[in-house]
């Protein structure tokens, strides 16, 4: 199992951040995480990498008890990419240079990489469709580009869960769909890591994702099949709108009636 949690609950200042949390995740799935700000996602995936310990409930990450093992290790098997990331890092370095630093998961290249590891960053680097920037100082990549090279800098140390959290924010709607359909190729072409891609817009759960969760107020509201959750009728019941879903190659985007 790549993700078991059981009844998780995750209590600050008196108040339910998250509660009633069960989920899992089996090797081969892909899953969507749909909710609207301050539903609990972020608090959600810091329990997954073991920043945050849940107030109540159990968790098993990759068949590993959370208390009982050693969280770094764990963590080398888990990559998790976020657009916060995206300004912290990297003055100097070029793009290649920051997909190999994935290989030793740490900020900068300080270990030595041989060959077959600079033949692992190319070929990611191809897969993503970053060939062209591959010797550019990444501060000068756009935001889309950026991403790119941060999703190839976590695929680098061969994860077995990849946390994309929100990774098209502030993309415009070309560089989005880029974006979109290099994860799609990821999904599709690296059976050993599970991808959960987290965000509040239903037409970001590519096709890949065949399940979805939709979290609520830190309560999961439905979650299963992406075709039996992403409907009009459940997504009316979430939002407590009407709304109706459109499927547009093979997209689905959301419209108040
Ligand atoms: N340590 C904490 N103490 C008190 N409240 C917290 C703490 N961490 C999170 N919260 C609250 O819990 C709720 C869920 O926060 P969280 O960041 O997990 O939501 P989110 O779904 O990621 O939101 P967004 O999409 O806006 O990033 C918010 O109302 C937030 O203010």
């Amino acid at each position: 199992m790549i993700i078991d949690m059981k009844e998780v609950a995750f209590i600050r200042e008196d108040e339910y951040i998250l509660q009633g949390i069960n989920w899992r995740v089996k090797p081969g799935e892909h899953w969507g995480i749909l909710g609207l700000n301050g539903s609990g996602k972020t608090t959600l995936l810091n329990i997954i990498n073991g920043y945050l310990l849940p107030s109540r409930g159990e968790v098993r990450i990759l068949d590993k008890e959370f208390g009982k093992f050693d969280l770094r290790q764990l963590r080398k098997s888990i990559g998790w990419v976020s657009s916060s990331l995206q300004e912290r890092l990297y003055v100097r370095e070029t793009a290649k240079e920051i997909v190999l630093s994935g290989k030793f998961a740490t900020i900068g290249l300080y270990d030595e990489v041989d060959e077959a590891d600079i033949q692992k960053a190319v070929m990611l680097m191809e897969q993503l469709d970053c060939m062209e920037i591959m010797h550019k100082p990444y501060k000068i990549l756009s935001q889309g580009e950026k991403q790119k090279v941060l999703i190839a800098r976590a695929l680098m140390a061969s994860p077995k869960l990849l946390i994309l959290d929100e990774p098209c924010t502030g993309l415009d709607m070309f560089a989005r769909q880029q974006l979109l359909s290099v994860i799609e190729k990821i999904g599709l072409e690296n059976s050993s890591t599970t991808l959960i891609y987290v965000t509040h817009r239903t037409e970001e759960i590519s096709p890949v994702f065949s399940k979805t969760m939709l979290l609520k107020k830190g309560k999961i509201h439905s979650l299963g099949n992406t075709e039996e959750v992403l409907t009009s009728r459940n997504l009316s019941d979430f939002y407590k709108t009407p709304v109706t879903v459109s499927a547009k190659n093979q997209y689905r985007w959301v419209q108040i009636v």
